[in-house]
């Protein structure tokens, strides 16, 4: 495996959908950003939170859930990262879990050679209601257990997270020191609006690592708005590049001497005390 050591930069893509409430169609849309990312030189991409489905009902994604290891959704996701040669984080797909009603809400991780490499079970389940607006994912959602997981690829070590938890910083440092996080992500219009730039970069300077945001951005069929704004941000905070709405890419390099100045300039990892 080639490691930045060799070689200083690391292309990787934040995919952008708008996803319906199609499976098929949806992956459809998939298997075409994942080849944009691939042809612009990507060697790891990240799908957004929700890509296989935005349904009409918070239950439709109940009735697509698969068994670790089986069905359709993880057939096409080790399929992309061995026919592409990248690092494929699949965005969340629906997972079987032990209560009749409800799914996991999970990131599965491919490798290059279309193997398994990471499972991240999305823990904060994200909750708000003002005016018309109303969500609450515990309802068909299972909360996973409090273990942080990352997964070692060329890049370095590459912390796991789901949208709503960028809310909850502690998450983060309990990964430890991370090259990248990576979050693939639907947040709201309204919450996003306000809030996800914000919280992104904080989480990239506090951290001082690279982040790797893919959204859901644009109108959906379901009558959902989201908010979009896919982005990467360097360790110092600057947005290396954002995609504001609609499918497609927002790209960059992850540097491991960009990395190593920055922490280096400012070692406020090491100046912890807590
Ligand atoms: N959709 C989410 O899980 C989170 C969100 O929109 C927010 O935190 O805001």
């Amino acid at each position: 495996m080639e490691t930045l050591s060799e070689k200083d930069e690391f292309c990787v893509a934040a995919i952008q959908t708008v996803s319906s409430t199609d499976l098929h169609e949806n992956l459809e849309q998939a298997a075409s950003l994942i080849r944009q990312a691939a042809e612009q030189g990507a060697q790891m991409a990240v799908l957004p939170e929700y890509f296989c489905l935005m349904g009409r009902r918070d239950d439709d994604k109940v009735a697509l859930r698969e068994r670790p290891g089986k069905g359709p959704i993880q057939q096409f996701l080790s399929e992309s990262a061995r026919r592409h040669g990248l690092w494929l984080v699949g965005g969340t797909l629906p997972l079987e879990s032990p209560d009749s009603g409800r799914i996991y809400n999970t990131t599965l991780v491919y490798d290059p050679q279309g193997s398994q490499a990471a499972r991240y079970d999305k823990i904060h389940l994200f909750g708000f209601r003002r005016g018309e607006e109303a969500y609450d994912e515990s309802v068909t959602i299972r909360p996973g257990g409090s273990e942080p997981q990352a997964f070692e690829a060329p890049c370095g070590k590459v912390g796991l997270s789901i949208c709503y938890d960028l809310r909850f910083p502690e998450l983060y440092r309990a990964l430890g020191e991370t090259s990248l996080i990576v979050v693939p992500a639907a947040f709201t219009y309204t919450t996003g609006s306000a809030h996800w730039e914000i919280l992104l970069r904080a989480r990239a300077i506090e951290n001082q690592c690279y982040v790797l945001a893919a959204a859901q951005g644009g109108k959906h069929e379901n009558g959902r708005r989201t908010w979009g704004h896919s982005m990467l941000i360097d360790p110092w905070g600057d947005v290396l590049d954002c995609l504001p709405e609609g499918p497609g890419l927002a790209l960059g390099n992850i540097s491991r001497s960009r990395l190593e100045d920055v922490r280096q300039a400012l070692p406020a990892l090491r100046h912890r005390t807590l």
